[in-house]
């Protein structure tokens, strides 16, 4: 006998009511939740629509990046929904802005599928950003918890490694781009590799989009730029090397290519941050597989990155990138032409190189991280940098770095070698009055000039860059001056 449809009984309650309700009513906001030590933990800044409450905007990112939709489902009940809903648990104004709110949103570990940044984003980064009730959205930070970031193979060498096989301690690694980015023959190519090298450079590199062009195929591009590294290390009795950049339009490609580098001699490769997570992933395990350096340029991220209350925090890329497994990351000079503030990019640096990292706000890190032994990825500094900078990049970069002049090597008017020269000479000079216990700092200008009286490029390096700096208003700063005591 069949039931009449009034006459049908159901599991009842106010959540489970047809319609559209309130996502903080479904679940998707709990100001007592207590954090799992296994959570994923995402801090978003959320700029609501006018009229619209930012504890609701905030369990609407909830509900979006975790199982909702805009309506209740019933099937709700045939899964482990109460586990499974991401709770937002605290928001807060963000200080000195007006209708901008940091929401803190709590997701359990079983969401994810271990070991997959792709998997990762499609839920954190995937629907949430168009949805019409927020003006704007950006992702700050994440905190990953060790049992999920045990799941990740991490950088495929690490700085420690790279140090051992490079023979090169105590101080930044040297490089150099290769210009013009584009329209180099392969011979001529292998000619400027060879003069930054010869000149005291432990790095050439290729740029971001130098791949298989008419004027010179990849293969000629490999070859020349190994003959320049092998004449240059046998004659300096140094380890060299030149990033070969590997990008490519299919895997397939890039596979070939690598596999290439690697039977040349190559201890290095190079990919794009435009290939995608799984393309990087993909390639650091390649990386780890044949003992090969990874170095990864961040083209595109700024298109994301640099707005302040859109896309996703610069620092977010760096955990993605030391889970996905690469070596070398672009991660901002301070003094350059490209943006960054001294502070944020401190952040970045720590993210990329301590094992264990405080909150810390004024850097921009809203969590604690534990980084479960995941090896150390080198912040590469690039883009506008100078000999006459020395004192101010090895003051705010440190010593975990990998410097790379590029107009500042090949622009030098004397020629490449000249340029390599100086930048070397610069360098060590700058690293030697450290450690003797000069304050840098300040007698910076001073070093270099005494330096430049027994070496002639550096001399002409000073004359011609002077003191050119790129002093603009950076665009993305932080919040907070000093992070407070009280539990956060
Ligand atoms: O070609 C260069 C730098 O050339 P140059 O040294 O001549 O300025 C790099 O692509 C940028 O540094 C990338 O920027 P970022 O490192 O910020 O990602
Ligand atoms: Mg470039």
């Amino acid at each position: 006998m069949s039931q009449s449809v009034e006459s049908r009984t159901r599991i009842k309650s106010e959540r489970y009511e047809s319609g559209v309700i309130p996502y903080a009513k479904m679940g998707y906001w709990d100001a007592d939740y207590v954090i799992k030590e296994t959570d994923i933990l995402a801090l978003f800044r959320i700029t609501p629509q006018p009229g619209v409450d930012p504890i609701e905007a905030s369990a609407a990112i909830a509900g979006e990046s975790s199982t909702a939709t805009w309506t209740v489902v019933w099937t709700d009940l045939l899964t482990a929904c109460d586990l499974y809903r991401a709770k937002a648990y605290r928001v807060d104004p963000v200080p000195n802005v007006a209708d901008q709110y940091f929401a803190y949103i709590a997701y359990d570990i079983d969401l994810f599928e271990e070991g997959s940044i792709a998997n990762l984003t499609a839920s954190i980064i995937g629907n949430v950003f168009g949805f019409k009730a927020v003006k704007a959205l950006r992702l700050e930070d994440m905190r990953m918890p060790v049992a999920y970031l045990k799941t990740f193979q991490g950088p495929a060498t690490g700085l420690i490694v790279e140090r051992e096989r490079m023979d090169k301690f105590g101080r930044p690694f040297l490089g150099a781009t290769v210009k013009p980015k584009l329209g180099l023959s392969g011979k001529n190519y292998g000619r400027v590799v060879y003069e930054g090298l010869k000149g005291g450079l432990d790095f050439l590199k290729d740029d971001e989009n130098i791949n298989s062009q008419p004027f010179m195929r990849w293969r000629e591009r490999f070859l020349y730029s190994m003959e320049g590294v092998n004449k240059a290390s046998a004659s300096a009795g140094e380890i060299k090397g030149h990033y070969l950049n590997v990008t490519a339009a299919t895997m397939e490609d890039m596979y070939e290519r690598a596999e290439f580098s690697k039977d040349v001699g190559s201890i290095i490769c190079m990919i794009d941050l435009v290939i995608g997570y799984t393309a990087i992933q993909s390639m650091a395990i390649w990386a780890r597989k044949h003992d090969m350096i990874l170095h990864l340029h961040r083209a595109g991220n700024s298109t994301y990155s640099r707005q302040k209350n859109h896309g996703m925090n610069f620092r977010v890329i760096c955990k993605w990138m030391r889970m996905a497994g690469v070596d070398h990351i672009h991660a901002g000079t301070v003094v350059g032409k490209l943006e960054g503030d001294p502070l944020m990019i401190k952040g970045f640096y720590n993210t990329l190189l301590e094992s264990d990292t405080d909150i810390n706000l004024p850097q921009g890190l809203f969590f604690a991280q534990n980084w479960a032994s995941l090896r150390k990825v080198v912040p590469v500094a690039s883009g506008g940098i100078h000999a006459g900078q020395m004192h101010q990049l090895l003051d705010y970069l440190g010593d975990d770095v990998v410097l790379q002049f590029g107009g500042g090597t090949i622009g030098h008017p004397d020629g490449i070698q000249a340029g390599a020269t100086a930048n070397r000479v610069a360098l060590e000079s700058m690293v030697m009055a450290r450690n003797e216990g000069r304050n840098y700092v300040a007698e910076g200008p001073q070093i270099l000039r005494d330096a430049a009286k027994t070496c002639g490029p550096l001399q002409t390096a000073l004359d011609l860059w002077k003191d050119i700096s790129f002093n603009y208003t950076s665009t993305d700063t932080a919040d907070f001056v000093e992070t407070p005591t009280a539990n956060i």
